[in-house]
């Protein structure tokens, strides 16, 4: 591609328009902004202070006050218009995306796929979610309890570059239905395009005020962010992770991290071969391999391994690397010089410690600066960089395994637990093996599509790949604080002027007596 033509992509009134939705309280210097696919210059956006961020938190707060008001029905109504902003604005959105992150189109559709499910799925199961749930009271027939949901306050959004829709709009949108006001603080790489969705929010009916943009550098913004806020949302590599918990735990303020990970396909000997190089392809070379959840190991049966390489490395060459803004490539760029320098040093490690590159293994420049072939390693040592630490990139080793035993060995001798994925002809000997692999979610016979699209389900990692989980139930609760009222019915619990302490004591006994009967013969069992 010679030039991404960011004129006709994203026109300089968009990007001025899109500048002016940052909260800032003064004059800024620019952040720049720049596309992977050429390197050319998109626009550039406020680079924001530790002030811009108290005034952002302030003014989301006094709005999620007024928001939070309003009948749970009526923000349901408006996450649907959110969806249908979504789908209208598609183009442009997905323009934007690519722009921004030089990914596939077919990429960036996920993206705005997962939002609208999102916005779904929230909008219908939030308001159960939200209403108050009876509990069971302390005393039988007397105590009764009642749990509400309250809206923490202000929660925080900090977000990566790879998925800048999905990843600021779809955990923001249950955020707002608990009734909260928000702080986004996205990549540098990606503010337009959460600028963009943003705006979309604005024309669905979301106050205006009550989600704050704040752009900049993370290591200015994130310190006063989170002394601010309520709950932070922060979704990014497990380093940073370490750093923000750190901030957070000193403040007492609630975390969720998405972190990062070292996914596994674990390839059992009655697997469909050819579905499962399809399917592993796809799961490990979507977003060029810049997907938390994207594998970078496959652990085979040495009964099929031959078979299994061949098919894997067919699946991949398969693939075409492309810059463009349709649907032709399936594999993009890399967002930038220091994700290509990784891939590179991984590849160089795998290459000096005896590894094979089956196919890939070089840059595409023709294709554009930041381009990398989907590449196949075998032999690759298990103590090499590329069997270790998270490469995020497009680098998948292949290695035989003398059956599931040692499958599952191999999978889980890794700090992280994010994301997993098993093949199979026989669903519930998946299940099984799913169940022994140590990680937030595991697919059988599927890359990661059918797993992150179970907006019902939750989603999220174990060990050094995070903590708390997005979708599902989980994914709103995390967004409230919970109350407990009980009620008594007749008098309190307390001594009665004029009765005799032993008569009390004597009550008292009674009532254990009264427990240990209940506690064997209740229904269902002792
Ligand atoms: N588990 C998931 O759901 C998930 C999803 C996507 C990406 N990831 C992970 O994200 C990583 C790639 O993203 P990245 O390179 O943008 O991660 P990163 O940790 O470098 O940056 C993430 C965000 O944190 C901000 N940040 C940086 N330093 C900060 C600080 N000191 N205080 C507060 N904020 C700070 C950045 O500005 C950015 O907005 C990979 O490790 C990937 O696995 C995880």
């Amino acid at each position: 591609m010679d030039t991404v033509d960011a004129e006709r992509r994203l026109p300089e009134r968009t990007r001025e328009r899109l500048r002016d939705r940052v909260t800032r309280t003064g004059e800024r210097d620019d952040l720049e902004v720049t596309a992977p696919y050429t390197g050319e210059r998109v626009g550039s956006v406020p680079l924001c202070t530790a002030d811009d961020v108290a005034a952002a938190i302030e003014r989301a707060r006094a709005a999620g006050a007024a928001w939070a008001e309003r009948p749970v029905e009526r923000r349901a109504a408006i996450l649907q218009s959110v969806a249908d902003e979504m789908l209208d604005d598609r183009a442009g959105l997905l323009d934007t995306v690519q722009l921004e992150t030089g990914k596939a189109r077919f990429d960036a559709l996920e993206e705005l796929l997962d939002v609208v499910l999102n916005a779904d799925y929230y909008a219908r199961k939030g308001p159960d979610y939200l209403a108050p749930d009876e509990r069971t009271g302390g005393l039988p027939l007397v105590t009764t309890a009642r749990e509400y949901h309250d809206p923490v306050g202000v929660v925080g959004l900090i977000e990566p570059w790879n998925y800048p829709l999905t990843l600021a709009i779809s955990d923001m949108l249950p955020a707002l239905l608990a009734g909260n006001g928000v702080v986004l603080k996205p990549a540098e790489a990606t503010p337009f395009t959460a600028l963009r969705a943003v705006e979309l929010l604005d024309r669905a009916g979301v106050p205006t005020d009550l989600v704050q943009v704040v752009t900049g550098r993370g290591e200015t913004l994130g310190e006063p962010l989170i002394e601010g806020i309520d709950h932070l949302t922060f979704t990014g590599s497990t380093a940073t992770g370490r750093v923000v918990a750190g901030l957070a735990g000193r403040q007492l303020v609630d975390a969720s991290l998405e972190l990062g990970g070292k996914n596994s396909a674990v390839v059992l000997e009655d697997a469909d071969i050819a579905d499962a190089a399809r399917g592993i392809a796809r799961g490990a070379f979507a977003n060029a391999g810049q997907l938390c959840i994207s594998f970078e190991r496959v652990f085979v049966d040495q009964r099929i391994y031959d078979d299994f390489r061949d098919a894997l490395v067919r699946a991949t060459e398969r693939l075409d690397v492309g810059a463009s803004f349709d649907f032709e490539p399936d594999v993009g760029s890399l967002i930038a010089d220091h994700q290509l320098e990784t891939v590179q040093a991984h590849v160089a490690d795998a290459r000096e410690r005896g590894a094979t590159v089956e196919t890939g293994g070089q840059r595409r420049e023709d294709v554009g600066p930041l381009c990398y072939e989907p590449t196949v390693l075998t032999g690759l040592p298990a103590d090499a960089d590329a069997a270790r630490e998270e490469t995020f990139g497009p680098v998948l080793s292949v290695t035989p395994v003398a059956g599931s035993e040692e499958a599952i060995e191999r999978a889980n001798d890794t700090d992280y637990g994010l994301h997993a994925s098993v093949w199979t002809g026989d669903t519930e000997r998946g299940r099984r093996v799913a169940r022994r692999i140590e990680a937030g979610s595991v697919s059988v016979n599927d890359g990661y599509l059918g797993m992150w699209a179970s907006t019902d389900a939750p989603m999220g990692g174990v060990d050094d790949s995070g903590i708390g989980r997005r979708h599902g139930r989980q994914g709103i609760e995390k967004y409230t604080e919970t109350q407990t009222v009980t009620t008594q019915r007749g008098p309190p619990l307390a001594p009665v002027d004029g009765v005799p302490k032993r008569w009390i004591g004597r009550a008292a006994q009674a009532g254990v007596e009264a427990l240990r009967w209940w506690r064997r013969h209740r229904p269902g069992g002792p």
